[in-house]
């Protein structure tokens, strides 16, 4: 519902707080109760539920809030307050009124008697304005002075903050996460340099910025316009992957951004901005590349730890016939026999200070790290069971990767504990991570799987935290796709050859017969053929257009839940969002099929999107204080109205693998529906069937890494449907865009001469013991 005033004046509510439904305290998000005392609006009832982004709202008082009408489904009309502001008294009798009361200390009646007559009626936003026009108030003390000018700030700058950036169409919300960072001189900062909330508040858009400085007629050619400009195009970069931007890539792209007929922008003009921002340490320039300084300090501490860690030798003096005979005995145990490229990586992992182990599916990678574990407890007279010791921490096999799946996966397939490195490292969201150099992990090995999804911050965090005498495996797929965030570690890693490294290539799931896993090599060893999508009992192909692609799956998915099949057992992944075959109108076909709508299930309709109890969904950003993440999927258990629980709040409640989560409106966007989730969002994660559409209208997407991590995902079973062309085109397209990254270069500079003395080390190793395909 709309309200108009019909005079154009903003519409607004002058309304006494009467109490507060709800309130959140990290967000301020609060729901309130309102008596209504005037309103320009058509509004005629006496009450009204208002909800905002509020800062400090006292019961009793009276306030003018700036919004809209909403018409909730269960409730009726509520107000959406955009701004709002505490009502001051207009006549003189109740400014003195206002100016004595409670709110500011050491005021009496006499003396707020004084202000008003010598300031008038306009009296507080003159102070507002100006503190010095207290000055000439007769008798008025200087130390009263400041303690009011103190609790007017206290009392009402948030307020003020709020009602100024609502000009500029800033929300309250942005508002909120302005007023933490600058206070009082917001206003002050956005008139004279609206440039500056690109730098420092996260999220603020450098379009927003560029208008209100033309309002304020800020130049098109100001420094702080260039500099903001050259902050922005490097942020935007990150999404990329970039770490950096080469200097004359970041100068072109700024030029595009500031771009004005009339005011035209050379390079030279640029150049010189980003040297000053540079000298300033708003970026880096090194060696003609330009970083946003977290990334370059993310780097560069990166390889520093590494390095660090290289430098610390491990003291292993159990001799190579030991070694074999330690091996031999697990072998037993595990009723298998270690490859020569498996023996190796146990082997040379024990010597070695930090490790890479790669290998595409199935080549045994759980199997060496299980080896590894068991041979260390073996020499170190260490048990491997956890229930042997008394403090968790004292368990010395320290086992994560980057997903909250990826973590569980490798606890099941290795039957020891494994978590999230957010949660190995004690992450609280805004404080942090509670580990760092001062306060390291503890445990003797530290194992990483999944690594290729560890972006360059993450990546620095974990390094940072890990001991001198911990040593560390890292575990991967360099042909999956790479990390979300920023960098591409792994494969820097690898490509330095600067770190021992062992590829694990003989495939062992294979034997047992698995066509995915086949396909996953061919893929992966550029040898795909057509006829490799004859179906096998784990793998079939459906041909199909991409209008019959929803209904194929539908059909398929059916078929399978037929047969008693787990619908968290059924994945289906495809690359894009909106196309006729894109994830939405999938998880739309999908729901219709096994959580329709029905009387007797309850249901809430966020955007285009219905949430029903029942269905399979996945959580789309982190959430670490709710032990929830970006990936992890779970099932909507129940749905409550706001009159059936304390706070008065609707909530939806998912069951993850785990714990249970409330969510409250405002949260709903960080779920999606989850039958059809996105190739990226599956990364890390493995399901028993996987169902993958691949067709022509993907081609944006479709290069050999994406199709490859989507084939892996599959445990038991792959259904790929599409067109058989699409797929293959796919598999031959190789990703061409370049992450710019210097971890490499970073990583040769420091440890190169380390490292020629660990090679030598290593060849006598190699030369003077004898390992056991010596005898082979
Ligand atoms: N040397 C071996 N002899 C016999 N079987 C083996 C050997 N190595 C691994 N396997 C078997 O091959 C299968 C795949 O091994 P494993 O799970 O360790 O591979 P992986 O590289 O971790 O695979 P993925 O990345 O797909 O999880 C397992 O069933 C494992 O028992």
């Amino acid at each position: 519902m709309k309200m108009e005033t019909g005079t154009g004046e903003k519409e607004y509510i002058k309304g006494e707080l009467l109490y507060t439904i709800f309130t959140n305290d990290v967000e301020h998000f609060s729901i309130v109760k309102l008596k209504i005392h005037d309103t320009n609006t058509d509004y005629r009832e006496k009450e009204i539920v208002a909800k905002g982004y509020f800062s400090n709202l006292q019961d009793g008082n009276l306030y003018y809030f700036y919004g809209q009408f909403e018409k909730h489904p269960k409730y009726g009309t509520q107000y959406h307050v955009k701004s709002y502001q505490t009502f001051i008294p207009d006549s003189k009798d109740g400014l003195v009124a206002y100016l004595s009361s409670d709110m500011f200390y050491g005021i009496g009646k006499r003396t707020a008697k004084k202000i008003v007559d010598h300031l008038g009626e306009n009296a507080v936003s003159k102070i507002f304005n100006n503190k010095e026009v207290l000055a000439d108030v007769p008798g008025l003390k200087k130390e009263t002075a400041e303690t009011l000018v103190k609790s007017l700030h206290e009392n009402q700058g948030f307020e003020h903050i709020v009602v100024n950036l609502s000009k500029y169409n800033i929300g309250l919300k942005m508002a909120q996460k302005i007023y933490q960072v600058y206070k009082e001189a917001a206003m002050e900062v956005l008139e004279e340099d609206p440039y500056r909330y690109v730098f420092d508040i996260d999220g603020f858009g450098f379009q927003t910025a560029d208008s209100i400085a033309r309002q304020n007629g800020i130049s098109l050619n100001h420094p702080n316009r260039i500099g903001a400009g050259c902050i922005y195009v490097l942020q935007k970069s990150i999404q990329d992957g970039h770490v950096y931007l080469p200097l004359g890539d970041c100068v072109d792209q700024v030029i595009q951004l500031l771009w004005n007929p009339e005011v035209p922008l050379d390079g030279k003009e640029i150049t010189n901005r980003l040297e000053e921002l540079n000298n300033e340490k708003s970026v880096i320039i090194y060696q003609g590349n330009v970083y946003l300084p977290s990334l370059y300090y993310a780097e560069d501490g990166f390889a520093s730890h590494v390095k660090r860690l290289l430098e610390n030798k491990v003291e292993f003096d159990t001799t190579e016939a030991e070694l074999m005979k330690i091996i031999g005995e697990i072998e037993e145990e595990e009723t298998l026999s270690y490859g020569k490229e498996q023996y190796e990586a146990i082997r040379r992992a024990l010597h070695s200070k930090l490790m890479i182990l790669t290998g595409g599916p199935g080549t045994g990678k759980t199997t060496v790290i299980k080896g590894i574990i068991k041979a260390y407890g073996s020499i170190q007279s260490l048990s491997t069971d956890p229930s042997d010791y008394d403090n968790k921490s004292d368990f010395p096999f320290v086992l994560t990767a980057p997903t909250g799946r990826a973590a569980k996966r490798m606890k099941e397939s290795t039957g020891l504990p494994a978590v999230t490195i957010h949660r190995l490292l004690g992450w609280n969201g805004s404080d942090g991570f509670e580990k760092d150099e001062q306060e390291q992990l503890s445990g003797k090995i530290l194992i990483i799987d999944e690594f290729s999804m560890v972006d360059i911050w993450l990546a620095n965090h974990l390094f940072k935290a890990i001991p001198n005498d911990m040593q560390v495996l890292i575990v991967g797929d360099e042909d999956q796709l790479p990390s979300v965030g920023p960098g591409q570690v792994l494969s820097d890693l690898l490509d330095s050859e600067l770190i021992p490294t062992i590829s694990l290539h003989e495939v062992y799931r294979q034997k047992e017969g698995s066509k995915i896993i086949q396909l996953a090599h061919a893929i992966k060893n550029d040898s795909f053929q057509i006829d490799l999508l004859h179906n096998d009992k784990d793998f079939s192909f459906i041909d199909c257009k991409e209008y019959q692609v929803v209904d194929v799956i539908t059909k398929v998915y059916k078929r399978a839940i037929d047969k008693g099949i787990d619908m968290k057992d059924i994945q289906v992944l495809a690359p894009m969002y909106r196309t006729e075959a894109g994830i939405t109108m999938i998880n739309k076909g999908l729901q219709q099929l096994v959580n329709p709508k029905s009387n007797k299930k309850r249901e809430v309709k966020v955007n285009d999107t219905v949430f029903r109890k029942g269905d399979k969904v996945i959580q789309l950003v982190n959430q670490p204080e709710d032990g929830v993440f970006n990936g992890d999927i779970g099932e909507v258990v129940a749905i409550f109205e706001e009159d059936e629980n304390t706070d008065h709040v609707q909530q939806l409640v998912v069951q993850f693998e785990e714990n249970e989560v409330v969510y409250e409106r405002k949260d709903y966007i960080n779920l999606m529906l989850a039958y059809c989730i996105s190739i990226h969002k599956s990364q890390g994660s493995e399901f028993p069937i996987v169902i993958l559409p691949i067709v022509s209208s993907y081609h944006r997407m479709l290069r050999k890494n994406l199709i490859y991590t989507s084939i892996t995902r599959g445990k038991q079973s792959l259904i790929i449907c599409g067109e058989k062309n699409a797929l293959t085109r796919g598999v031959e397209t190789v990703d061409t865009n370049k992450r710019y990254t210097s971890l490499k270069e970073q990583l040769t500079v420091r440890i190169e001469e380390h490292h020629n003395v660990e090679l030598e080390k290593n060849e006598m190793i190699e030369d003077d013991e004898l390992s056991p395909y010596d005898f082979m």
